[in-house]
């Protein structure tokens, strides 16, 4: 039986908003699923570690990627650049594993011309001060760092009706049940069942056919 592919969830947002909290959250509860690395040439930030939370690489080094046709998109975002390898993302896929991209809008838009089955989410804060207070609370960024992204943060909201999907997360643990929802929805669409689950549904309707 051939192996279904796995489901692509880009997952956008403002920086603050929550979406690596979400994503990790959601991990935790199905170990079935996986977030994609991105490449960076941003700095590590205390606790970050190389090859789990970003493959770190300098400048000419993402260039060159860049030129060798390693990334499926890639963005410059906040003065940094970011990447998804294709490789490591269409090896996971074909294992039928379902995948997480945590990117920008920029990045989104770039999968979705290629890979148009791709179910895309965006994250909203509750406002923007909650999102600043977020920043701030997360204390891993200096004060300037938190300006440059909440200056961006309304450009990134401005495309949110690119997406499939809205989530508002002010309550956290709703903002994940609705994210899990839309996750187990896709999963179980029939359309990705039928390779999966055929034999049962045959099997079923033999038996009611009686
Ligand atoms: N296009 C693109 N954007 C990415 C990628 N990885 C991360 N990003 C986005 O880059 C932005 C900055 O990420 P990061 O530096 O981790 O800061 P944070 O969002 O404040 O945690 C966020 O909008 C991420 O979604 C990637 O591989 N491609
Ligand atoms: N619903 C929420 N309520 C309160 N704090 C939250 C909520 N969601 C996330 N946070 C906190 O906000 C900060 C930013 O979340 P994070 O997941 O790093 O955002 P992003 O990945 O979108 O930049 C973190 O300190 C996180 O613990």
């Amino acid at each position: 039986m051939a192996q279904v592919s796995g489901n692509l969830f880009i997952v956008s947002a403002p920086s603050g908003a929550g979406k690596s909290s979400l994503i990790q959250a959601l991990l935790a509860q199905h170990a079935d699923m996986q977030v994609s690395v991105s490449h960076t040439t941003r700095a590590p930030r205390p606790g970050e570690q190389n090859g789990v939370h970003y493959h770190f690489v300098k400048v000419d080094d993402f260039k060159a990627r860049i030129a060798a046709g390693e990334f499926l998109e890639w963005a410059e975002v906040f003065g940094n650049y970011y990447g998804t390898s294709r490789t490591t993302l269409e090896h996971t896929l074909q294992q039928g594993i379902d995948v997480f991209l945590d990117i920008d809008w920029q990045g989104a838009r770039q999968i979705r011309q290629q890979l148009p089955d791709a179910i895309g989410i965006f994250i909203l804060p509750p406002s923007l001060d909650v999102l600043q207070q977020r920043l701030q609370s997360r204390g891993q960024d200096s004060a300037d760092i938190i300006a440059g992204r909440m200056s961006k943060a309304q450009d990134e909201m401005s495309h949110a009706d690119e997406y499939d999907y809205l989530i508002v997360n002010d309550d956290f643990q709703q903002a994940l049940l609705e994210l899990r929802s839309i996750v187990l929805c896709q999963r179980n669409r029939l359309i990705r069942q039928q390779q999966r689950q055929q034999d049962l549904l045959d099997q079923l309707l033999a038996k009611s056919a009686d």
